[in-house]
C-alpha cells in the first residue's frame, strides 16, 4: 500500500456514524472514501464506499454503551481496505462548543470535560460524540484527535441576535442562541465564493434541509442569524424534531396534562416534525409518494414555515441576493424547493423550472433578482481540513 498519511473523520449525528476517509499533505485533504453505520436499523451494518464501489458490511458488535467494541469491529474492517496504519489523526464533528470554543481544538483530557459540561444543552447530539471520541482514545490513545464544533462558525453573529427575551441574567449564563450546522455553512460559503462570488459577497440565506434542518443568514460569508437557537430543536420543522413553538405549549403539558420532562423531551426531539404532522414518516421521499392528505399537510407545513423564516432573516440582512438548498431534501428534492420559492415571489425568487427539476447548481431563471442555487454539502471536508490545519500548527 503506498505510503501516505490519512486522515479519518467522524460525523455523530442523533442516530448515524459518518466516517470520512482523507488524504493529506501540506496542501490539503483529499476523500478517498466514506462509511455510514445507522444506529436505528439491526442489524447494525457498514455501508462503506471506496471509490465507485460500495459494500454492506454485517457488523458483530453490539452498539453498546461506550461503543468500543463497534468503533474496534470498524477499524479492523477499514483495515481491509485502508491502510490503517498511516491513520494520523481523527476530526470529531462535536455538535456544540458552547461560548468556550469559537473554532477547531486539538483534543486533550481538559477540553473533553468542557464537551462533557454541554451534553445537556444537545442530548441528542453530544453524548454520542463523546462516547467515539473516548472509545477512539482508549483503541489508539497515542493518536491525536481534533473536534470541529457546529457553534463555532456562528462566533460572527452580534450579541442582539442572540439575545431572547428574558431576563438579562439568564443571556449572561449562557441561555442564547448559538446557532447549528456551522460546518456545513462553512462549507457552502466557500463553494458559492467559487460558484457565485458576486452573490458570495452580498446577502445570502443558506437552507440546511436534511433530517436536522436549519436556515443561515450570511453577509460576506459570515454568519448573521441561524434559525436553529439554543438547541437543536428550533427554528424550522424537521424529520421528528418540532421547529419554533409557542412556550406556553410546553408550560401546559408539563402543568395542566402531567407529562413528565422525560415523555415531553422525547415528543419534541423524536415524534414531532414531519413525522408528528403527517403520522406516517420523518423521510421526506415517504411523504411526497404517499397520497394521504396528512402527508401533504406535513410537506405544505414545512414549506410554509421554511418561507416565513427566510422572510424573517431577510429582515436581519436587510435584503436578499441569494438562497441556497442543500443536504438531503435541499440537494434532492425539486418539489420542496419549488413549493418553498412559489411562497417567495415577493422576495424576487423567480425559478427556472427545468434547472430545479434536475438539481443544477443554479436554479433561478435568467433576470431573477434573488438568484437561487443547488449546493451539495460536505461537512467531512471541513472537519478535515480544520484538522489539517491544526496539526501543522497554523
Ligand atoms: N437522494 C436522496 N438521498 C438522501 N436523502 C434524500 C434523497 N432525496 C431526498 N432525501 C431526503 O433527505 C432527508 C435526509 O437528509 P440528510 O441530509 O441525508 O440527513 P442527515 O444527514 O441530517 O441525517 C430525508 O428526508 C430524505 O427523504
Ligand atoms: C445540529 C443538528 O441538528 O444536526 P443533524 O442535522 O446532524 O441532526
Ligand atoms: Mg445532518
Amino acid at each position: 500500500m503506498p505510503n501516505t498519511n490519512l486522515l479519518l473523520t467522524f460525523n455523530t449525528g442523533s442516530s448515524t456514524l459518518k466516517i470520512g476517509l482523507f488524504q493529506f499533505d501540506a496542501d490539503g485533504a483529499r476523500r478517498i472514501g466514506k462509511g455510514l453505520v445507522d444506529f436505528s436499523r439491526r442489524p447494525l451494518t457498514f455501508h462503506l464506499i471506496e471509490g465507485p464501489t460500495a459494500f454492506d458490511i454485517r457488523l458483530d458488535a453490539e452498539a453498546g454503551e461506550d461503543l468500543r467494541a463497534v468503533i474496534a469491529e470498524l477499524f479492523e474492517v477499514l483495515a481491509a481496505h485502508f491502510d490503517m496504519a498511516a491513520v494520523r489523526v481523527i476530526g470529531h464533528r462535536v455538535v456544540h462548543g458552547g461560548d468556550r470554543f469559537a473554532g477547531p481544538v486539538v483534543l486533550n483530557d481538559a477540553n473533553i470535560d468542557e464537551l462533557d459540561k454541554l451534553v445537556a444543552l444537545a442530548p441528542l447530539h453530544q453524548p454520542q460524540a463523546l462516547r467515539v471520541i473516548r472509545a477512539m482514545k482508549h483503541l489508539r490513545p497515542a493518536l491525536a484527535q481534533t473536534a470541529s464544533f457546529d457553534t463555532a462558525f456562528h462566533a460572527t453573529q452580534s450579541d442582539l441576535i442572540r439575545r431572547f427575551a428574558l431576563p438579562r441574567a439568564l443571556h449572561d449564563r449562557g441561555i442564547k442562541r448559538y446557532g447549528f450546522h456551522g460546518l456545513s455553512y462553512a462549507f457552502i460559503a466557500r463553494q458559492l465564493r467559487n460558484l457565485a462570488p458576486e452573490v458570495a459577497a452580498g446577502k445570502v440565506i443558506v437552507a440546511h434541509l436534511g433530517n436536522g434542518a436549519s436556515l443561515c443568514a450570511l453577509d460576506g460569508g459570515e454568519s448573521r442569524d441561524c434559525s436553529m437557537g439554543f438547541s437543536t430543536l428550533d427554528g424550522i420543522p424537521m424529520a421528528t424534531r418540532c421547529g419554533t413553538i409557542d412556550p406556553g405549549v410546553l408550560l401546559y403539558l408539563l402543568g395542566a396534562s402531567g407529562r413528565t420532562l422525560r415523555n415531553l423531551e422525547e415528543m419534541l426531539y423524536y415524534r414531532s416534525g414531519l413525522l408528528g404532522v403527517s403520522g406516517i414518516s420523518g423521510d421526506m421521499r415517504d411523504l411526497l409518494r404517499d397520497e394521504r392528505n396528512e402527508a401533504a399537510e406535513a410537506v405544505e407545513l414545512f414549506s410554509l414555515r421554511i418561507a416565513g423564516e427566510i422572510g424573517r432573516m431577510t429582515a436581519t440582512l436587510g435584503g436578499l441576493d441569494g438562497l441556497v438548498f442543500t443536504a438531503g431534501i435541499g440537494e434532492h428534492q425539486p418539489e420542496i424547493r419549488a413549493a418553498i420559492c412559489s411562497r417567495l415571489r415577493w422576495l424576487g425568487v423567480n425559478l427556472d423550472a427545468d434547472e430545479n427539476s434536475s438539481n443544477a447548481p443554479i436554479i433561478s431563471a435568467l433576470g431573477s433578482k434573488t438568484r437561487a442555487f443547488v449546493i451539495p454539502t460536505d461537512e467531512e471536508q471541513i472537519i478535515a481540513d480544520e484538522a489539517v490545519s491544526l496539526l501543522s500548527g497554523e
